[in-house]
Order: C-alpha cells, then sequence, then structure tokens
C-alpha cells in the first residue's frame, strides 16, 4: 500500500470563487489540491489514494459578522489541522475585500492565537490580475484601490488603499510594513527584516509585491511560516519550499475533468467593472439574456419562475448557445436598490433568487455552470449541495473549471468567476475552453 502523502498546505478562503482562484494557483505551481465546499464533518474522500498535497476549504465568510467568521475560520483550521496540515493559509481577495469591521483582521488574529503563532504577514497581491502592492498601498491596473471600480463594490466598497491602515483598524495587532526595497533584495533579506520588525514589536507585515519573481522571493522566505495570510498570488511562492526539501515532487497536472455534456448556462450577481463589461458584451453578441431585477423581487414578483420558463424552451440540443441569467447592474441602480431595500436585504434577496435559479437551470439539464461573483458562487454552490471540487483547465488567470466530484445530484461543471477577473468575452470563452 502506498503511504499516505504528507498535507503540506491547508488553506482557509473567505469566499467561493477565491478558493477556486487560490485551488488553481496552486495546481499550476505543482500541487495537487482539493477544494472542499464548507468544513467537511468527514476526513477528505479522495480517489486519490495518496491524498492531495493542498486541501482549500471554501467559506462564506467575508460579509458575515467578525464572530461568524472567526468561528467558521477556527472550524476549517480544526479540520485542517485533522487532517495534518503542516501550514496554514488564510486567502482573502487581491482587492483586500472587507467590511468596516473585518473580516480579514478579526480572522487573522484569531488564527494566529489558535496556531501561537506570534508574526504573519499580509499580501493580497496577485501580478498576473494586474493587483500589485507598493509602499503598503495596493494597485488594481494603474489605479489605486480606493479609485478603482472596488470604490462602488455592493458589499465592500474600499476607499482606502493604504493597507496598513486597513488592517490596522481591523485588529489590535500591531500592523506594519515589509517594503519593495527589502524585496528586491531577495529572500534572505526579507527573512532578516522579518526579525527586525518582530523585534519593533510588529505581529502582521504588509508585504509589497509587484511582479511574480516579487512572489517567488517572498514564498521561499515564508518556509515554516505556521500561518500565511493573502491573495492567492502568493501561492505560486510556496512549492518550491517543499521541493527544495523533497516533500513535494516534480509539478502535478491539473485535474483531466471529466468530458462536459448537458446544457450551457451563466448565472450573474456580481456587479463589479469587469462583470458588467462581460454582460454587456454577450448581450451584443446576440446571445439569450434574461434580468433578475431586484425591485420586482422585493415586490414579491417570481422571478425565479419567470427566469426558469424563460429559459426552458431555450434549452434544446438543436441551441447549444449558452444562456445568461443575471442581476449584475450599474454602481448608481445598485445604490438606487440599496438606498430602497437596505445593503444586506438587497444582497441576500438577488443571491437566493439566482440560487433558485441555479437549482432549476440543473433540474432542466443544464451541466455547464459559470457563475460570476463570489457572494453569489457561495449561495449557488451551497444551494446545489456541492460539496468538493475538483481543478481543472484554467479559462482566465484565477478562474479555472471545476467539476463537482461528489454531492451533486448530477455530473457538473462549474467555473467560478471573481467579480473583476476574466476578459470581455468570457462568457463565451469560458465553454470554449471546456471543449478544446
Ligand atoms: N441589481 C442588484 N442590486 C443590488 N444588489 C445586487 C444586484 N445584483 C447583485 N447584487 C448583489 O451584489 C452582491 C455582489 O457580490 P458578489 O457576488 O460577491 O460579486 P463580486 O464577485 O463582484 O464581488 C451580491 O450580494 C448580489 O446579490
Ligand atoms: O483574490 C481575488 O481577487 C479573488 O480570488 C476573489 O476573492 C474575488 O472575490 P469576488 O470579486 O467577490 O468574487
Amino acid at each position: 500500500m502506498t503511504a499516505k502523502r504528507r498535507l503540506l498546505l491547508g488553506c482557509i478562503a473567505d469566499d467561493f470563487t477565491g478558493a477556486t482562484d487560490l485551488a488553481n494557483n496552486l495546481v499550476r505551481a505543482g500541487m495537487s489540491t482539493v477544494q472542499t465546499i464548507g468544513v467537511p464533518s468527514v476526513d477528505l474522500a479522495s480517489d486519490d489514494q495518496e491524498g492531495p498535497d493542498a486541501i482549500v476549504v471554501a467559506l462564506k465568510s467575508r460579509t458575515i459578522s467578525p464572530q461568524d467568521a472567526v468561528a467558521q475560520s477556527l472550524a476549517a483550521l480544526k479540520w485542517l489541522k485533522s487532517q495534518g496540515a503542516e501550514q496554514i493559509y488564510f486567502k482573502y481577495c487581491s482587492t483586500f475585500d472587507s467590511t468596516a469591521e473585518g473580516n480579514i483582521g478579526p480572522v487573522t488574529q484569531a488564527l494566529m492565537a489558535a496556531l501561537q503563532s506570534r508574526f504573519t504577514v499580509a499580501c493580497p497581491a496577485f501580478p498576473e490580475a494586474l493587483r500589485t502592492v507598493f509602499k503598503g498601498h495596493l494597485f488594481v491596473g494603474d489605479q489605486l484601490l480606493s479609485d478603482s471600480g472596488m470604490r462602488n463594490h455592493p458589499l465592500t466598497p474600499m476607499l482606502d488603499a493604504n493597507l496598513v491602515s486597513v488592517l490596522q483598524k481591523q485588529t489590535t495587532l500591531k500592523v506594519g510594513l515589509l517594503s519593495y526595497d527589502v524585496v528586491a533584495r531577495g529572500a534572505e533579506a526579507v527573512r532578516e527584516r522579518f526579525a527586525q520588525l518582530q523585534a519593533d514589536g510588529v505581529e502582521v507585515a504588509v508585504l509589497d509585491a509587484i511582479s511574480n519573481a516579487d512572489l517567488l522571493t517572498l514564498g521561499q522566505a515564508l518556509a515554516g511560516m505556521p500561518l500565511v495570510t493573502a491573495g492567492s498570488g502568493i501561492a505560486i511562492g510556496l512549492p518550491q519550499n517543499w521541493r527544495a526539501n523533497g516533500a513535494l515532487g516534480p509539478a502535478a497536472a491539473a485535474d483531466k475533468l471529466p468530458l462536459a455534456k448537458g446544457f450551457k448556462a451563466i448565472i450573474s450577481g456580481s456587479c463589479s467593472l469587469a462583470t458588467n463589461a462581460q454582460v454587456t458584451h454577450f448581450q451584443q453578441l446576440g446571445c439569450a439574456s434574461f434580468r433578475v431585477d431586484a425591485l420586482a423581487l422585493a415586490r414579491g414578483e417570481d422571478l425565479v419562475a419567470h427566469a426558469l420558463a424563460w429559459a426552458k424552451p431555450l434549452l434544446t440540443v438543436e441551441n447549444p448557445a449558452p444562456l445568461l441569467i443575471y442581476a449584475t447592474a450599474e454602481p448608481a441602480a445598485v445604490k438606487d436598490v440599496q438606498a430602497q431595500l437596505g445593503v444586506e436585504k438587497a444582497g441576500s434577496l438577488v443571491e437566493a433568487a439566482l440560487a433558485s435559479i441555479a437549482k432549476g437551470l440543473l433540474a432542466l439539464g443544464v451541466r455547464q455552470l459559470v457563475v460570476a461573483g463570489g457572494e453569489t458562487s457561495g449561495a449557488v454552490v451551497q444551494a446545489l449541495g456541492v460539496t468538493q471540487l475538483a481543478i481543472g483547465p484554467q479559462i482566465a488567470p484565477g478562474v479555472p473549471w471545476t467539476f463537482a466530484s461528489n454531492g451533486a445530484q448530477q455530473p457538473l461543471h462549474l467555473a467560478l468567476k471573481s467579480g473583476n477577473f476574466g476578459g470581455v468575452d468570457f462568457f463565451t470563452q469560458a465553454f470554449a475552453v471546456l471543449h478544446d
């Protein structure tokens, strides 16, 4: 019998699109990776007798109360530790999405306490997706975070690009900065600065990084650190540490997913700039789309039934084109809805409707589903009863196809797209990648 492989990395992701983003980066950096939906109640069921190198537990904890986010994250930590995880990775958004109370600070603090760790790092940089950190300030493309579309996010508007100050407001831990001049001097210099920062009482160091080379330098310096907190970018720098000590073999390939069958659909609840452009582009191509109006939902209109009645005649073998059901709207329209319904109610009403529509689409034979939006993906995947995802080919940086490998009633290919990821033609490109 083959000896069980070590579980090198245990990850806790604060949303579902973020979890597939991280799993995708780990797979592409050569670690076999499984994504679970929520904290499993049993040991990992794996087709691979040896078990994966990394597990990513996907939570929907980004916008819930800090107390609930801490409790769920600690439960994930306990389970990952019970599976033997050697290093823990807390994954949040590359745009550092937070509410006024957290949850990046409170969760980091709780995980550090549970791991009896006195020092960790915070680094949302993901240069491949144009997120860079310089002098502690987060840039999205050429813009400061606070000037980017993230200033209008429906649930987590980001109005300050200075990550040291954003994080310091969320935690009693002392937050400091490890700036680019140190990163440029290499991993040894980074480790020395970690020691200096700790001597100065810093407990969380925000890390500058503007390129993949920086992520590799930082990754090397993070070897053996009990807890890493980051976006998905740093993940590309960690496998080299286990490869260097022989715990990880040569690069593993992404899972070969089963052949995709069934009808194709897209559900979009993201109101991010990129998603708005993707919806418009899809419509301009002449593809079929149905709008879910949040105010009509609030008036009690049964848009779930209407959407499914609209979709049913379109889902035929003669018509292989994907169809789109969306609540996606421009910032002014979202603000109007929120002013009338309240932020939380607007979000949960739309999420619940889109999740019910997803269930209905599956019943109509959809087996290839793209979901746009992190919270939206969380609601949909939970409603579908998916418990585990295998990671397949990448569609765009941060977005792979996945296969719902158990729990779902029917075989299902899922792509969970982060709001701001993907090119303008993502909704059609995604299906082309699956059938390449
Ligand atoms: N038209 C709308 N009005 C108000 N809120 C909306 C509308 N459409 C979607 N939402 C809500 O906005 C939130 C978008 O968040 P999310 O799905 O995480 O997208 P992203 O990945 O872009 O952050 C969800 O809670 C969703 O239900
Ligand atoms: O790190 C990222 O940008 C993504 O993985 C992510 O977490 C995005 O979240 P949503 O935009 O809410 O999908």
